[in-house]
């Protein structure tokens, strides 16, 4: 089955709470990018994501952090596609110094899994 992975810089000023943390929400709007970007590449077209059954997050995830955002695909329905998510922080800055180091292992900061659904015209031959 396949998978997509999408790389990027957290924004400082991304950070939302105490500790220079992200919310939720930020970890979804990347698994959205991803997810649709594995959408075209197996069936030639966005999808519409028709929601999650489950997320966690296991981890905190900080302005300064590069992260990697995985979508893969682990069942093929007839128009449904169930994906897998997972965002990875690899790489987190040393204060405000400037400095940043590469994490590894990479943590896992949050899992979920989600149905996305090709629209009917798409499939109708
Ligand atoms: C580019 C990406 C953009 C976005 O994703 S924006 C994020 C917000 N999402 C949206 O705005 C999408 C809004 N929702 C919709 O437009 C519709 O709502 C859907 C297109 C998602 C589904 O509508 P319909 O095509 O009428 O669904 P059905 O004919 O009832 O089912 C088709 C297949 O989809 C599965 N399914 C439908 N809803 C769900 C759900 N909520 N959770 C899990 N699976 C679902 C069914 O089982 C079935 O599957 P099987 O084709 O394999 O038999």
């Amino acid at each position: 089955m396949s998978r997509t992975v999408h790389r990027r810089y957290v924004a400082f000023s991304d950070a939302h709470y105490a500790g220079n943390l992200v919310d939720g929400a930020y970890a979804l709007k990347l698994f959205g990018d991803v997810g649709t970007n594995l959408s075209i590449e197996t069936d030639g077209h966005e999808g519409l994501f028709a929601g999650y059954s489950s997320v966690e997050f296991l981890a905190p995830v900080r302005g300064g952090d590069v992260v990697e955002a995985e979508a893969r695909l682990v069942k093929k329905g007839n128009r449904s596609r169930t994906v897998d998510f997972e965002l990875r922080v690899i790489c987190r800055a040393v204060g405000e110094t400037g400095r940043s180091q590469l994490v590894e292992p990479a943590i896992v900061a949050v899992r979920a899994r989600g149905t996305a659904v090709i629209p009917a015209a798409e499939t109708e031959g």
